[in-house]
């Protein structure tokens, strides 16, 4: 057994006799990795702030004095350099792929630190594409993390099914937007976790009202959600709703999610802290 041990088979790469996980699918990490949890934000389309969830949670947990890391699974839609404001691009040492780090020390990987130009497209097929999220966790190294959250692609297609059985995802977050559409779609998601025997740490509502600073009221933009329903109906938590908030679409563009203050996402911090979602599992 390693003497880092943290009982999570799944985010080791050492073949101990204490292993209790399967692990026919699983991908190795690189040898020199460590990385102690792994985190899926996930949603069942795209566009309801899957990225902004990831970054916020990777930002919460790093003021917290977490060694956080992110790995942008989204590889025709990559995000997170773009709100970190992160344009260099990363380099190998020999041994592997070193991730870039942002201003706060958040290390990340995406392809888009990889390719020349980042408004070029990925003009890939599913294998390919599955292929390179297997090789940001095989290849790059993962030196010190404590969270490792991956942007995950949205929907339960074929590449969030490779990613999700080729990565040690101890849990995951599913990202919504109240419509009715999003909601019946998020719930394709949710059983496709089930079905995976991944534990749903719980669902976050994105773009839930809009506070108006006018009248002080809040104003149901996309009409009242249903999420509740579907998250009693698979006993799993609502773990915050946030607002359509202009600022937050200002600074995710401007490269700024690091000066983000959203107090919400401290109690998933702590969630995540007390590993209260793996108990209940
Ligand atoms: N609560 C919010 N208030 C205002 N703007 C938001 C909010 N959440 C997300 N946005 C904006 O909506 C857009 C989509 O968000 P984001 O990229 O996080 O979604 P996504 O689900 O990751 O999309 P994709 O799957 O296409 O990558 C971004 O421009 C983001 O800044």
């Amino acid at each position: 057994m390693s003497e880092n041990c943290n009982s999570s088979c799944s985010s080791c790469n050492q073949d101990c006799s204490s292993r209790t996980e399967p692990s026919e699918f699983l991908e190795k990490p690189h040898e020199l990795s460590n990385i102690k949890k792994v985190i899926g934000v996930v949603s069942g389309k795209g566009g309801v702030g899957k990225s902004l969830v990831t970054s916020m949670l990777a930002v919460t947990m790093n003021r917290r004095n977490h060694n956080v890391a992110v790995l942008d699974a989204d590889i025709t839609g990559p995000s997170i350099p773009k709100a970190f404001g992160v344009k260099e691009k990363a380099k190998s040492n020999g041994m592997g792929i070193i991730p870039l780090k942002t201003k706060t020390g958040i290390e990340i990987m995406s392809v888009n630190l990889l390719l020349e130009n980042d408004t070029d497209p990925v003009i890939w097929r599913g294998p390919i594409v599955a292929g390179v999220v297997k090789q940001f966790w095989t290849e790059v190294i993962w030196e010190n993390v404590d969270y490792m959250f991956v942007d995950m692609p949205p929907g339960t297609g074929d590449v969030p099914l490779t990613v999700f059985q080729s990565l040690p995802v101890d849990g995951i977050i599913v990202v919504t937007s109240p419509q009715e559409l999003v909601s019946m779609i998020v719930e394709k998601a949710v059983k496709m976790a089930e079905s995976m025997n991944i534990p749903i740490i719980g669902v976050v509502e994105n773009m839930s009202y809009f506070k108006c600073t006018e009248c002080d009221k809040e104003h149901k933009i996309f009409g009242e959600s249903n999420i509740e329903e579907i998250t009693k109906k698979h006993n799993i938590e609502v773990l915050a709703k946030l607002p359509i908030d202009s600022k937050i679409a200002s600074s995710i563009d401007k490269g700024l999610v690091e000066l983000i203050d959203d107090k919400a996402f401290n109690n998933i911090a702590a969630i995540l802290e007390n590993d209260e979602w793996r108990r209940n599992k």
